[in-house]
């Protein structure tokens, strides 16, 4: 069974989530799938999806290891790495969760004929029509994606999407698929002010579509030692062409 098609919600208000988006560089919107939709997600989330770990390397880049690879390079050397990724995080940035990479699993044949392939398909067809509808830029051309999985301890640090490169990263999405949550779990979505208060914080939800312009200063709070449940979600960039 390949679960319903995935398509936003017909009975969003798309007019809307444009005007407060281009007032606030900043939206959310509740039940952005069809329930039968967002079940189905959640689904294949928590029982289809070979986890990669992901976190930032030495050379600044992201490591990945699927799970074949964290079992070759063994705890002791996976542990030590972590170690000096945490090092880097507190004296300038890292981050730590699990993945799964949607475009580069598409584009080489991982997984082949899997239905997660079908989220893939849509993040760059009916997605990116929604992504310039709602922002007005028309040279938004695709959506880049991975799903995310936290675990307690996993966070990323302090950012804002583009750093000092240039970039075609126009538009940052998330798609929260995180059904329970207590409000003491961590794992907030934070934007920091110049003073190094957080003017906003979102807790993990459900069936929630957010969205905000880049580069703006956030971070995702480290999920506390104690939460139960995992926060789940669909996050990337809407792009323009490149260079
Ligand atoms: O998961 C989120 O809420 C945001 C993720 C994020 O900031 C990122 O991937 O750069
Ligand atoms: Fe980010």
């Amino acid at each position: 069974m390949d679960g319903p098609a995935i398509r936003i919600n017909p009975k969003i208000d798309i007019g809307q989530a444009a005007d407060a988006f281009k007032r606030d560089g900043f939206v959310q919107i509740d039940e952005i799938f069809e329930p039968a939709v967002a079940e189905h997600l959640l689904h294949l989330l928590e029982t289809r999806i070979d986890w990669d770990l992901v976190f930032q390397g030495e050379d600044g880049r992201p490591s990945l290891f699927n799970q074949t690879q964290a079992k070759a390079a063994g705890n002791e050397e996976l542990r030590r790495r972590l170690a000096t990724m945490m090092t880097r995080a507190g004296a300038a940035y890292g981050f730590l969760y699990l993945t799964y990479p949607l475009i580069t699993a598409y584009l080489s044949g991982r997984d082949s004929g899997h239905p997660i392939h079908r989220l893939t398909e849509f993040l760059n067809d009916e997605f990116v029509r929604l992504g310039v509808a709602i922002s007005g830029q028309s040279e938004i051309v695709k959506a880049d994606g991975q799903l995310t999985r936290y675990r307690p301890g996993d966070f990323i640090g302090l950012h804002n999407d583009i750093g000092a490169e240039r970039s075609d990263r126009l538009i940052a999405y998330t798609l929260g698929l995180t059904r329970h949550w207590r409000p003491d779990w961590g794992g907030q979505l934070l934007f920091h002010d110049d003073a190094g208060d957080v003017s906003r914080g979102f807790a993990p939800r459900w069936n929630t579509l957010t969205l905000f312009r880049v580069p703006q200063n956030h971070s995702v709070a480290p999920v506390a030692a104690y939460a139960q449940g995992a926060r789940l979600s669909v996050v990337g960039w809407f792009r323009n062409a490149g260079a």
